[in-house]
């Protein structure tokens, strides 16, 4: 019975000793894109502008849901960018057109998250700031 314990919470500190693991790389990972990409620290400044323009307006739960969505997803979309380039640079370091077409579609990819996060800032904060002003 002792025995059986001590084996399930070796086997439970294990496990939670892999999960801080993999969440140390995770972090490690976005600080490396925000360290190397000037896009990335871009993406921050305005997903922070955005965050307090937000708290001013005093945004409802299922606005708040779009934006953080439409940020995180820039966010992802330029970590995921950052690992293609590194990637690509690795295994192909001279010129080679799948190269370019592995760079430009993850380029591309956050080029949509970008317009997406744009359009919803739009609808989201637009109608608000006019709203705002007129009074
Ligand atoms: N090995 C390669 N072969 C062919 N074309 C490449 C290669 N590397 C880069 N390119 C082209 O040059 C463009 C810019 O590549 P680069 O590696 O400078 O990335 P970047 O988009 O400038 O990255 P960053 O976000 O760091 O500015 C790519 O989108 C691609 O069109």
């Amino acid at each position: 019975m002792f025995f059986a314990i001590r084996l399930k919470w070796e086997r439970v500190t294990v496990s939670m000793k892999g999960f801080v693991k993999s969440f140390g790389c995770a972090l490690a990972g976005i600080l490396y894109t925000l360290r190397t990409q000037r896009n990335m620290k871009i993406h921050f400044a305005a997903a922070l502008w955005v965050v307090t323009v937000g708290i001013f307006l005093d945004l409802t739960a299922a606005e708040w849901t779009d934006i953080t969505l439409a940020v995180f997803f820039v966010l992802a979309a330029e970590c995921i960018n950052t690992a293609v380039e590194a990637a690509v640079n690795l295994c192909s370091p001279h010129r080679h057109h799948l190269a370019k077409a592995a760079k430009d579609c993850a380029a591309g990819a956050v080029l949509l998250a970008a317009m997406h996060a744009l359009l919803v800032a739009f609808f989201i904060l637009w109608p608000k700031i006019i709203r705002l002003f007129q009074l």
